[in-house]
């Protein structure tokens, strides 16, 4: 069991708030973005990612966000109630705001880097007041990610679903998911990243993004446990460091340190293996596994999906995932 005690039984069990946007993943491979010529689309947006991957798991998922009012914005729609989520809360523009794109360029398996058109995007122009109270009410958990502090009005909806979080008693999950494009400055994000970590229960990032996030901190080492540390005075139960391919550690508020290695994977691309481990994790942990079980879980989710083309159609079912690890147990899958 973890240190995570979720509300008991709600009409849907895990809500995230924040970007819906496009990626647009390059079809021509192991090459620089110079000479991609075609690429295909998906939905994409890291919390998007996380909540398919959580419907594809089992969970009754809701999101709240702000789509353009065009045919991106109606691709993303539709693929969502497709997946069974609920979209009562995604909320339509009516201000000629665009769907935010992301280009995926994948020079190599560990080569992968990504473009990212983000001026005048719907998805920040969620209002604080379009964020529905009862959906958080009826949820046992909500994600937030770090992307959607980057601009008013969609850091004021942020911190809005947070109270509204509290209130409710939702175990709150904040998935750093820094993108430094978005902001204008590494202090103005490390405040407001700092400010929201304040309010949450689980904490995910990588090393690099609690680095940014330790702007005003004393940690010289870039030590895991100080990072966690630092959470446990607030409201944190779990806070979880991700390490790519070295693994992930999570630290409990009881002063324990649990690590996951990696699952050997035949590397496609890297993008997506925070959002799908995010989905594993927090699946196993709503199973009332244990914090090792979860980051396995997690890792194997991960592995399928860099395996794969793309992140949010990726996505594993549970059976995908355990036929996953039972193969990696026999010892049928190795490092590409
Ligand atoms: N090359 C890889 N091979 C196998 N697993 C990986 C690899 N890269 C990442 N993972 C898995 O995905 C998890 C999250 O990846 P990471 O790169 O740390 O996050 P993010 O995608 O958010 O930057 C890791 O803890 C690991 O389990
Ligand atoms: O988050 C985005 O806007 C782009 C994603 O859809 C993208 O595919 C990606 O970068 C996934 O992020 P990761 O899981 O942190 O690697």
């Amino acid at each position: 069991m973890s240190d995570v005690s979720f509300p008991a039984s709600r009409r849907l069990d895990f809500t995230a708030i924040g970007r819906l946007c496009i990626d647009l993943n390059a079809n021509e491979i192991n090459r620089p973005m110079e000479e991609t010529m075609t690429f295909t689309k998906y939905v994409g947006g890291s919390p998007a990612n996380i909540t398919i991957g959580m419907s594809r798991l089992g969970m009754k998922t809701a999101f709240i966000g702000k789509i353009a009012n065009d045919q991106m914005g109606r691709f993303i729609h539709g693929y969502l109630e497709n997946n069974g989520i609920n979209t009562s809360n995604v909320v339509t523009d009516d201000t000629g705001a665009v769907t935010g794109l992301a280009f995926t360029e994948i020079k190599s398996p560990t080569d992968c880097s990504i473009l990212m058109y983000r001026d005048h995007v719907a998805d920040l122009k969620l209002q604080p007041r379009e964020v529905q109270e009862q959906l958080i009410a009826d949820s046992r958990v909500l994600l937030i990610s770090g992307t959607a502090l980057a601009q008013s009005p969609s850091r004021e909806a942020v911190f809005q679903a947070l109270a509204y979080a509290s209130r409710h008693g939702a175990v709150i999950v904040f998935d750093l998911d820094y993108r430094p494009y978005t902001w204008t400055s590494p202090e103005e994000t490390a405040v407001y990243y700092n400010l929201a970590a304040e309010k949450c229960d689980i904490i995910l990032g990588t090393r690099e993004e609690f680095d940014m996030m330790e702007t005003f901190d004393h940690n010289p080492e870039h030590s895991d446990l100080l990072t966690a540390q630092k959470w446990f005075d607030f409201t944190a139960k779990i806070v979880v460091i991700k390490h790519g391919k070295q693994g992930s550690i999570a630290y409990t508020r009881e002063g324990l340190a649990h690590r996951a290695a990696s699952y050997p994977a035949q590397v496609v691309k890297t993008f997506g293996a925070g959002d799908s481990y995010a989905a594993g994790f927090l699946y196993g942990l709503m199973q009332g596994w244990s914090i090792e079980r979860s980051m396995g879980y997690g890792s194997a989710a991960a592995c399928i999906v860099i395996s794969s083309h793309s992140c949010s159609d990726a996505m594993p079912t549970v059976e995908q995932v355990n036929d996953y690890i039972e193969r990696c147990n026999r010892g049928e899958i190795t490092v590409s």
